[in-house]
């Protein structure tokens, strides 16, 4: 008898802590939604980022929801229980400025290439960030640093070789998609390792790194979402799941090469050149610092110049109109022989050139990530709406992009005119490049550090294939498989290149 009263009196204890744990959590969720709760969105949003940015990261149609959101909800949209996303481009200018007291939020741990270390993106405090930019900004932007040119021009020639005796000699179809993040790899690995890593000699995916890469993007999408998930990877079994220096393939072994090569430029026998990482290292990076900064550059700068240049080969080759135009723009360089690759300053000067990479990064902005900052202490307010104290507040990277105020009721469409037709107003030009600029992250304190090398790579790859080839799109219905997970999965772009005569080749 009395055992089962005290079974009765545990069964009450456990009843009741459970319910005080519902009712305690129910209150805590309650408040949550409530701080946002005079924001539009979408209804699951305030209550868990597991019923909705969750499945929105895994769903691969970021772009499709973003413009749909800003669409359905207005410029300020309720993502999360803490988080909003806008398509204001003066409220993300403010945000983004350099006396802004905004700051970075947790989502950016989730960028760390290795659990336990920070990089420039990864790096919370903006001290530390200012630090490390200071010590990388003239690297990057290749002032005092030799080579730059030459090893991308190098690497140019060798896709096009590539192209021209596997593909294009044997009338054979390829995978433009692929060719083109091989080119962008080996261009990032030549410039951060001093060598190509041998994807498009080989004409192959080396240590499997693509086909790794790829399957992580989803899981890594989602990640973004839970800083304190990377706390987890520190420690058994978890920590297994993390790809290590000594790897065979994939992240890992890049993280090898990097190691192995932020070593050989620090101790008695260190290796002196006068390249963007001794640039780093002589403006005060460690050598611990340098290996994750130097992997940084891989991930960084892979696969946002690879989108474009395959965006802009499919968009390009899909518009006879613009197609045309490209052509004479190039045509008009005073001839040079094929084995020689454009010079970036000439490659500037072209007009209809750099038309077509503003269109094409602001038709598909390569780096999709929302980029989320936290509303300082003091809270904050923006065209009467409140935005409370320790709020995270991104970009809608295709709602600023497709913004008929700023681009006119053609938003949708890609045409490269329409920045030349705004030469004619300059208050419009000037906005429109603001706007522009955003795809690099706007402003000055987080702009893309690789912004210069980004628009030279995508200048000179474009210049060249369109010097000498047209594309023939395979499946013009259907062209390619493209996937945002914050950044972009793409692949089968099926083409086939056709040679032609242009008046600047001597
Ligand atoms: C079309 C190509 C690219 C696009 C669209 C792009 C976009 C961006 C954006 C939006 C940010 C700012 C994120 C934020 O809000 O904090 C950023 C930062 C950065 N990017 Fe890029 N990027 C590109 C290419 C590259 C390349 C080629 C490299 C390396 C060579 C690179 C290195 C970096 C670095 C180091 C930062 C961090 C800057 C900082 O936090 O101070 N990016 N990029």
């Amino acid at each position: 008898m009395s055992t089962l009263l005290s079974k009765q009196h545990e069964l009450g204890v456990v009843l009741y802590l459970s319910l005080f744990l519902i009712v305690t959590l129910f209150i805590r969720r309650l408040r949550r939604w409530q701080h946002l709760r005079h924001i539009p969105g979408p209804p699951l949003a305030g209550f868990s980022r597991l019923a909705w940015l969750v499945p929105l990261a895994r769903s691969g149609e970021i772009p499709t929801w973003m413009r749909e959101a800003e669409q359905k909800y207005g410029r300020i949209v309720r993502v999360g229980p803490n988080m909003l996303i806008t398509s204001d481009w003066k409220l993300w200018r403010r945000i983004m400025s350099v006396r802004s007291p905004y700051t970075k939020s947790e989502r950016f741990r989730g960028f760390r290439t290795d659990p336990t270390k920070d990089h420039i993106v990864s790096a919370l405090d903006e001290e530390e960030h200012g630090r490390l930019r200071s010590i990388m900004v003239h690297g990057y932007s290749g002032k005092g640093v030799e080579g730059v040119e030459e090893k991308m021009d190098a690497d140019v020639l060798s896709l096009i070789h590539l192209l021209e005796s596997r593909y294009i000699s044997h009338n054979k179809a390829f995978d433009f998609a692929r060719k083109a993040q091989c080119f962008s790899i080996d261009v990032i690995a030549h410039l951060a390792f001093g060598e190509p890593v041998g994807f498009v000699a080989t004409d192959s995916d080396v240590y499997n790194h693509i086909d790794i890469v790829e399957k992580q993007l989803p899981v890594m999408g989602m990640t973004l979402n839970f800083p304190g998930f990377f706390k987890l990877l520190n420690w058994p079994p978890f920590n297994r799941l993390v790809p290590k220096a000594g790897d065979k393939d994939g992240m890992g072994k890049l993280m090898g090469i990097a190691k192995e090569t932020a070593a050989r430029r620090f101790g008695p026998n260190k290796k002196v050149q006068k390249d963007m990482l001794e640039s780093f290292v002589s403006r005060g990076l460690t050598q611990e610092e340098a290996e994750v900064e130097i992997l940084l550059q891989i991930m960084a700068g892979s696969d946002t110049p690879a989108t474009a240049i395959r965006t802009a080969v499919l968009l390009v080759s899909t518009n006879p109109r613009v197609l045309r135009k490209l052509q004479a723009d190039i045509d008009s360089v005073a001839p040079f022989p094929k084995a020689q690759v454009i010079q970036d300053e000439k490659a500037r000067s072209l007009p209809y050139l750099s038309a077509i990479v503003k269109e094409t990064l602001r038709w598909l902005p390569p780096a999709m990530d929302i980029a989320a900052k936290v509303v300082p202490p003091e809270g904050d307010e923006w065209n009467g709406t409140v935005l409370p104290p320790g709020t995270e507040i991104g970009w809608n990277a295709i709602g600023l992009m497709r913004d008929p105020e700023v681009w006119g009721n053609d938003a949708d469409q890609f045409r490269p005119d329409r920045w030349l037709d705004a030469e004619a107003d300059p208050d419009k030009l000037r906005d429109m490049d603001t706007v522009g600029e955003m795809i690099f992250g706007g402003g000055s304190r987080y702009q893309c550090l690789g912004r210069t090398v980004a628009l030279m790579e995508i200048k000179k790859a474009l210049f060249e294939l369109f010097r000498r080839y047209e594309f023939e799109v395979m499946n013009p219905g259907n062209p390619w498989y493209s996937r945002c997970w914050n950044i972009f999965e793409q692949h089968d772009l099926w083409m086939k290149a056709h040679p032609r005569d242009s008046t600047s080749v001597a």
